[in-house]
């Protein structure tokens, strides 16, 4: 067992390395939020950032105060909820978070946040068009198969959409879908390293079991895939009317910006879930897919086919089609409509 101080002279000692490579400048919009305060922590132990930018509509100064005294080297800075605080936030940055957004309640699909947050994203993605065009935009406000085809249409409606650093971060399914068969099979989740290809909500979300080697029937698959497919629910669940997964999804966003940063530093073979502007599903109407994406220094070096799967996991995966067409058309069309 490491003592604090142990941990945290590790992080340093990583950290001067780290920095001597290269300068990161990491934003987060939404850095007040029930995720945005433990991603920005996350961030702050990340040697491979330099800076550290943390806006909101409420209490980033605040937030940044508090992280900023933590004895890492990048410099924190929080930003006013005004238009130039915003683009001050942006400016230079290489990775934009955005988890900005209202959370579920019980009882709610992840689509009925729609009406809110698709205009938050819009907003934001606008901001980001005109102050930050060349960074790495990495959504994670909800719904994700709605809101990433929005920013698509926001920077295109600028004339400076790349679809090679637009991401919807599905990291959190992996990580659910990993975790869980863990505690099915009692292996070490950190060996665990599950596909899961689609969208970000209900049947959109397809993990591909077969491909790591397991061969779950019956029940016991129907009982895994539906935990993966509603591991979001659970938390709202539990979480009483007090939002959704806030702790799981800063450590998947964390872990997600972490692959960029690595990928962007030179490193090969970084390859993460995600779900992005893909041409696997485009002749049946879906622009955008996730699947094992390799980074690189341009964002999005290869996009994976989801490859050989099982009967089974073709059913799913028919299902998520139809589904995130669907949520995909709602995104575009609003917009057009509200530009
Ligand atoms: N992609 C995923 O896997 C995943 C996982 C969990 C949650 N989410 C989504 O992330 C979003 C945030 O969840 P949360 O629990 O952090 O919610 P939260 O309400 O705790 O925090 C959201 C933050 O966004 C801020 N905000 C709202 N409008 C803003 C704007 N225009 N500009 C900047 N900041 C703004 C709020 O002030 C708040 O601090 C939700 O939409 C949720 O559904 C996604
Ligand atoms: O479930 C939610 O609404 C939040 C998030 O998308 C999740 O998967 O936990």
């Amino acid at each position: 067992m490491f003592s604090a101080r142990q941990i945290f002279a590790q992080v340093q000692r990583r950290g001067f390395a780290a920095s001597a490579r290269q300068s990161s400048k990491v934003t987060v919009l939404g850095a007040a939020g029930g995720i945005g305060q433990p991603l920005s922590l996350l961030l702050k132990l990340n040697p491979r950032v330099s800076q550290l930018a943390l806006y909101d509509i409420r209490l980033a100064p605040g937030v940044a105060a508090d992280i900023g005294h933590i004895n890492t080297k990048s410099e924190v800075r929080g930003y006013d909820a005004t238009p130039s605080g915003l683009a001050e936030a942006l400016k230079g940055a290489e990775i934009v978070l955005i988890p900005a957004g209202v959370p579920r309640k019980p009882g709610m699909t992840r689509d009925d946040l729609f009406n809110t947050n698709a205009s938050i994203v819009r907003d934001l993605a606008k901001a980001a068009a005109d102050h930050a065009p060349e960074a790495n935009i990495l959504i994670i406000s909800n719904p994700v198969n709605s809101t990433v085809p929005i920013t698509a249409e926001v920077f295109k409606s600028k004339g400076v959409y790349n679809p090679k650093r637009l991401f919807g971060v599905t990291t959190l399914d992996v990580v659910r879908a990993s975790r869980f068969i863990s505690q099915v099979k009692s292996t070490d989740p950190a060996n665990e390293n599950i596909t899961v290809v689609g969208g970000h909500s209900g049947a959109t979300i397809v993990p591909l079991l077969s491909q790591s080697g397991y061969n779950l029937t019956g029940e016991q698959l129907d009982q895994y895939v539906h935990r993966v497919q509603f591991g979001g629910d659970e938390v709202v669940q539990a979480k009483d009317g007090a939002g959704s997964a806030t702790l799981s999804m800063a450590m998947a966003g964390a872990r997600f910006a972490e692959s960029l940063l690595k990928a962007a530093q030179g490193q090969k073979n970084v390859i993460e879930p995600t779900f992005v502007d893909s041409p696997l599903y485009k002749d049946q109407g879906v622009e955008y897919f996730a699947s094992n994406v390799e980074l690189g220094p341009n964002g999005v070096e290869k996009i994976h086919p989801v490859g050989k799967i099982t009967d089974h996991e073709q059913k799913l995966l028919d299902v998520c089609l139809k589904d995130l067409a669907g949520n995909i058309n709602k995104g575009i069309k609003f917009v057009k409509e509200n530009p």
